[in-house]
């Protein structure tokens, strides 16, 4: 025996006309209505008359479970889109089609029987989560298992029309580089404590700030302290982690406070967010320039510093050793830091009505910092754009 069955759950049903079968399982029979699943593409009404259970499902014309007036989809779509418990029945005409079982352990009689040589058409598995506050304002991190979800993104969640196509095209964002926390004065280094503890987080060193206090700009009008932290040194190591894409590299976190009675960016974000929390994401790129231009293109803004920056003697030979043509960084408002090795950035206005939450494109030539220099001039154009 491979599974044991403890009892008969429900019957599910597959018609194009619910309400008619409803009606008739209501008024007819005698059946009462108990339990409903309404989504917008599709229903599921359970009905119940004593201990039998009729589950009525909405059947596209098509065979396309609870997909009414869509294209059909290949049949891993279908749970996400209509039929929890079930599969779409692909059965041309109207169909009582499944006896769902109640069994002491799905798991366990799901191996048996495939090692029995049953078939489990649509079986993706599931996940587990979890969603817990951090000591970071209001950001909260969901923890998710996925080891026994075979679907390619979320149960629940349906992939949309040649999704997989367009994830095969070349794209100008390859991942997340950073997150950057702004953090109250005087939080780093217990929210860093934190990381470090739950989650075994490791301090990375930004520029030469080997201490506890952080890496400190105390120039007038920023006076920023930043530290470090990364989860996992996948990205540096050419390993991968189980799930994650081929040698994709690990996040960085970044957490910014301001130094006391400062008036700066970490400031207005913590006073206009009303908490702590995701000030912006830097996203790398492989070539900042045509990221871009194609970004901008697409109505993106972004902040470019005075144009003075581009032609100062030193950065103007910065540049030229890069081997990148100051026009075009200066057409596209591109800081480079040479660190001493290179790394570009630029960061766009903010997303939201609040001057809080911003997007930054971030190339990488070597360097794995965060240029002061770039922090210098990205303040520098932050107060042309306030003035
Ligand atoms: O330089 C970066 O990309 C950082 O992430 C560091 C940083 C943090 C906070 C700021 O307000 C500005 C810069
Ligand atoms: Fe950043």
């Amino acid at each position: 025996m491979a599974a044991y069955v403890r009892r008969m759950h429900h019957v599910s049903l597959h018609v194009s006309n619910v309400d008619k079968l409803a009606n008739d399982l209501s008024n007819k029979f005698k059946f009462n209505l108990f339990a409903t699943r309404l989504t917008e593409r599709t229903r599921q009404l359970a009905f119940r008359t004593g201990s039998a259970v009729f589950v009525v499902n909405e059947r596209a014309n098509r065979g396309d479970c609870g997909r009414l007036n869509v294209e059909p989809q290949p049949p891993e779509h279908h749970q996400a889109a209509g039929c929890l418990y079930d599969i779409p029945s692909r059965h041309p005409v109207d169909t009582a089609c499944n006896v769902c079982f109640e069994v002491d352990d799905v798991h366990g009689s799901y191996e048996a029987l495939r090692r029995m040589g049953c078939s489990f058409p649509d079986h993706q598995g599931q996940v587990t989560y979890a969603v817990l506050r951090s000591v970071v304002g209001n950001v909260c991190h969901t923890l998710i298992d996925k080891s026994e979800y075979l679907g390619s993104f979320l149960p629940g969640f349906l992939e949309t029309e040649g999704g997989q196509e367009k994830q095969n095209r070349p794209e100008a964002v390859t991942h997340v580089d950073h997150i950057t926390y702004a953090c109250a004065t005087g939080t780093s280094q217990q929210v860093l404590s934190w990381y470090q503890q739950l989650f075994g987080f490791q301090r990375f060193f930004i520029h030469n700030d080997e201490t506890d206090s952080g890496f400190v700009i105390n120039q007038k009008g920023i006076g920023l302290r930043l530290s470090a932290m990364e989860y996992w040194k996948c990205g540096e190591s050419g390993l991968s982690l189980p799930g994650a894409r081929q040698n994709e590299p690990g996040c960085k976190f970044v957490l910014a406070e301001s130094l006391p009675d400062q008036s700066n960016q970490v400031n207005t974000f913590l006073e206009e967010h009303q908490a702590a929390g995701v000030q912006h994401i830097g996203l790398y790129t492989g070539d900042i320039v045509e990221a871009v231009r194609g970004m901008t293109d697409a109505g993106v803004c972004f902040f470019s510093p005075p144009p003075a920056y581009y032609t100062e003697l030193g950065k103007l030979r910065e540049i030229e050793d890069a081997g990148q043509d100051a026009q075009k960084l200066a057409q596209h408002g591109v800081l480079l830091d040479a660190d001493p090795q290179y790394l570009l950035q630029v960061f766009t206005k903010p997303l939201f009505v609040e001057d809080t939450f911003f997007l930054e494109l971030i190339e990488r030539q070597g360097s794995s910092g965060f240029g002061e220099g770039n922090i210098r001039a990205l303040w520098r154009s932050v107060q042309v754009y306030m003035d």
